[in-house]
């Protein structure tokens, strides 16, 4: 078959599928170079009939033209809602007027100053009352622990206050088993798997029940009987809520009350509303923090300047806590790929020719590893690059630094992150040393979200004040 910039050599039949199944468990790295061999944009061809045919680009220009510039001819399109089925019909996997209609909503939901202020209060109480307490047990009974599972379980109480007003309490010292929080993580590496494997594949094992899918429909049940219950709960109460309350300010009693008075309320779109935002703000925050702890916990030079600045100007921005918050996030962006589909015939910046319905790959990872984006030095963790002559942050076009997306579909939940993992990291460094356990492999795990494979083992060590 011809193609303009092979990624890799296309084998009669099976194309390039055998080479990445191949390389699958560090696909990442592996394919940095090779867009870096093809300046950053290339076609990857999968078996013969089998439609895996992709674009994939790194290249910041064909970003900004195609998420920005032209972006009413790039969607998600009905494969990516296909694959991405458990979504529903949420922010993440629609198109046009009905991605226009869940966008409003949420973003004048998320830009309201209530709202900012509900979850401030919510993520604080938590990092008072269950975060700091755990981290102290942990402490005192000198035990290794899991950090990336406690974030896990600690965004996931959040999120579902913040989503559903109701606090599961998957986090406690005893680690509880959480079905839904089990299921949860199970969905999320099911989805991954299905970019693996031809759709014919997929859909026959899902058509016999068989196989990863029949999981995946049982831990999609799983979660779906707990989003109903919530919901139930809380239409039951829908003549009962205070309006003017501040402290019952979860996006379920919003929307419960937008629809309050209306003959038909929507529960599906309650139902897709509430599974979009806990993709959304569950694992791409315990990512984020876990990579950064780790980073920092490994550089000991930029955890003495982070404490540095936090005993100089406590209520300061954090500029340099900032900066290593944004080189964590350039480095191991939580979403690591993503995927969009022409409408129309096109050619991009870089001269490649795209056909209606092609799939283009972006490679976030790349990205963020990328010299001629970053320079010499991309790969060292260096807050400094964030931070300019003086002393503010440097501004870098979102197509560039991608790990929020770019143009109008950038990250609702962009700024709300930030507040959290700043709380978090200041929290957290300020009163404990973390260190890795010695010999703890660390990598990435297959799925949707970039999280660490094995989890993150430290130690907790209380800080000496001086
Ligand atoms: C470090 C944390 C986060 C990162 C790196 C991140 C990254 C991203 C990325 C890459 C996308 C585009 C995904 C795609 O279109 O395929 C996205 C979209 C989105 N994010 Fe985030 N996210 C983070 C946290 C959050 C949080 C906490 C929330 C809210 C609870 C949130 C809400 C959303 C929403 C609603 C969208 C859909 C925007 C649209 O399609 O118009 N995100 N995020």
């Amino acid at each position: 078959r011809r193609c303009r910039d092979p990624v890799l050599t296309d084998w009669p039949i099976v194309g390039m599928l055998p080479e990445i199944l191949f390389h699958l468990w560090h696909i990442h790295d592996y394919a940095t170079p090779l867009l870096r061999r093809v300046s950053g944009t290339g076609n990857f061809m999968g078996p013969w009939f089998s439609g895996m045919n992709y674009l994939v680009t790194t290249n910041p220009i064909n970003i900004h033209h195609t998420m920005s510039k032209n972006f009413p001819n790039y969607i998600k399109g009905p494969q990516f809602r296909e694959i991405f089925e458990p979504f529903g019909e949420g922010i993440f996997t629609v198109d046009a007027e009905e991605w226009t209609y869940n966008r409003a909503l949420l973003h004048s939901l998320f830009k309201s100053r209530t709202f900012d202020k509900f979850v401030e209060k919510t993520v604080r109480k938590k990092v008072d009352t269950c975060l700091l307490p755990l981290l102290d047990e942990v402490e005192s009974q000198g035990v290794e622990v899991d950090l990336q599972e406690v974030f896990s379980r600690f965004n996931f109480d959040n999120i579902s206050s913040i989503v559903l007003g109701s606090d599961p309490k998957s986090l406690a010292f005893d680690f509880p088993d959480v079905a839904i929080e089990k299921a949860f993580n199970e969905a999320e590496e099911f989805i991954f798997y299905r970019h693996t494997v031809p759709r014919a594949f997929w859909k026959l094992q899902k058509w016999l029940g068989v196989g990863p899918e029949k999981k995946m429909a049982t831990a999609i049940q799983v979660f779906d009987q707990f989003l109903q219950g919530s919901i139930a709960s809380k239409r039951g109460k829908a003549g009962e809520l205070d309006h003017n309350n501040d402290d019952e300010c979860d996006l379920l009693t919003i929307l419960t009350r937008q629809e309050e008075g209306k003959e038909n309320v929507d529960e599906k779109f309650l139902r897709d509303t509430a599974f979009n935002l806990f993709v959304a703000g569950r694992d791409t925050i315990t990512s984020a923090l876990t990579w950064f702890f780790w980073l920092v916990a490994t550089h000991p030079s930029v955890e003495a300047k982070i404490l540095q600045e936090m005993k100089s100007n406590e209520n300061s921005n954090k500029v340099y806590l900032h900066g290593a918050i944004c080189e964590a996030l350039r480095l191991y962006p939580p979403i690591p790929f993503e995927r969009k589909q022409a409408i129309n015939d096109d050619v991009l910046p870089s001269g490649h020719e795209v056909k209606a319905k092609t799939i283009i790959l972006y490679h976030l990872y790349s990205m963020g590893r990328d010299e001629d984006i970053w320079g010499k030095d991309c790969l060292e963790f260096k807050p400094e690059r964030w931070i300019s002559e003086r002393g503010n942050i440097v501004h870098v076009p979102s197509y560039k630094f991608i790990s929020f997306n770019a143009g109008p579909r950038t990250c609702l939940g962009k700024d709300l992150s930030f507040v959290q993992m700043k709380m978090v990291a200041s929290a957290v460094l300020g009163k404990y040393q973390v260190e890795v356990v010695e010999d703890h492999p660390v990598s990435p795990a297959l799925s949707i979200v970039l999280l660490m494979k094995h989890g993150l083992k430290v130690r907790i060590r209380k800080r000496m004040k001086n």
